[in-house]
């Protein structure tokens, strides 16, 4: 299953809102089509969303049809409403970033469609790369996995949060086909289920034992003794190691220290934002309450209860063993390491 498809002149999305019960595409032919198509999380996980931009800009440059003078302000708008959809996975803004960095290379491109062109290009490039990372994410994550024993992950960061392969999930795939004889207890991960609805299913469709587990029972199986290993993927990771991922994964991370369990995060270095010095200055997303008091459509809650809705927590780097990356696994000083990280080529 891909998340996203670039069709030449048309994004085709996935629509995740719809799994595992349906599979059904939107497609984008307009940025604006692909905004919306974040913000109702039809395309989600922070890799897949900086893909998913990054075509969205290319779809805003193919909708313009003015002078070639007028591009730059009118792709200026069309970054500010890709920009205002999430505001937490940083990888969106380093898309853009890519994206507008490019169309100011264009400068001596005259041509519309020579600009078009490149830009296309970027994109194409930015797929590229997360695929890239994410094999090379799972390749030296398989370093921590033990030959037996069990995984337990969060939300889903797997080939649908990603171009590819996923980023905790593709650790998870690489140990499993390199032989080794583990299981997967994924958190079904409340309020959207995406570890229920889409985890489960990646697993499941590649014959990777799975075991699927409300949120409040990580803490039971870990006291059993029954977790060997946490991976969880991420949002935006702070220059100190504080990462931000879904919702839930900060009480992962506690109750792992607790238990001496291990505990990483698998992200490709476009999560690292060196910008943000600590994970207090990480953006919390919080998402509609009627994700909190429906299920897809039936009502779990009384209609008008307050409700407390963040999409992502932050788990200060001292809970975290380590962070997979396609350039090395990182572990503490943070800072230190992962600052020679990212000035390593
Ligand atoms: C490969 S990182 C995926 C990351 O994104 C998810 O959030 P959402 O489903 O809201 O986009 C979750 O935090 C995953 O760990």
């Amino acid at each position: 299953m891909k998340s996203i498809e670039w069709l030449g002149n048309i994004l085709r999305i996935l629509d995740q809102t719809k799994l595992p019960r349906e599979t059904a595409y939107r497609d984008a032919k307009s940025y604006e089509e692909v905004a919306e198509a974040i913000e109702k999380m039809e395309v989600r996980g922070a890799p897949a969303i900086g893909a998913a931009v990054a075509y969205g800009y290319v779809l805003g440059a193919l909708e313009y049809n003015g002078p070639r003078q007028g591009l730059t302000d009118f792709m200026e708008t069309v970054q500010g409403r890709l920009a205002q959809t999430r505001p937490t996975a940083v990888n969106l803004f380093w898309a853009l970033r890519r994206m507008e960095d490019r169309l100011r290379d264009c400068w001596e491109i005259e041509d519309l469609d020579g600009v078009r062109k490149a830009l296309i290009e970027e994109a194409d490039r930015i797929a590229e790369d997360d695929r890239r990372m994410n094999r090379l994410i799972g390749e030296l994550g398989n370093e921590v996995v033990p030959e037996k024993g069990n995984i337990l992950t969060h939300c889903n960061a797997g080939a649908l949060a990603t171009v590819e392969y996923g980023t905790a999930l593709s650790v998870i795939r690489t140990a499993y086909s390199s032989g080794k004889s583990i299981h997967v207890y994924a958190d079904e991960t409340r309020p959207l289920l995406q570890g229920a609805r889409l985890t489960a299913l990646e697993l499941m469709n590649d014959k990777i034992p799975v075991t699927l587990i409300a949120d409040n029972m990580a803490g039971s199986l870990m006291q059993q003794g029954k977790v060997d290993l946490v991976i969880v993927g991420a949002d935006r990771i702070a220059a100190n190691g504080d990462t931000a991922n879904k919702i839930g994964t900060y009480s992962l991370a506690v109750l792992a220290q607790a238990h001496e369990v291990p505990f990483y995060v698998a992200a490709p270095t476009s999560t690292i934002d060196l910008k943000v010095a600590t994970g207090q200055e990480i953006p919390i997303e919080e998402r509609p309450a009627k994700e909190m008091k429906e299920c897809f459509g039936v009502p779990m809650a009384p209609e008008d209860v307050n409700v407390y809705n963040p999409a992502f927590d932050v788990t200060p780097a001292k809970y975290i063993t380590g962070i997979i990356t396609e350039k090395g696994i990182v572990t503490a000083p943070y800072s230190v390491n992962l600052l020679k990280l990212m000035v390593r080529s």
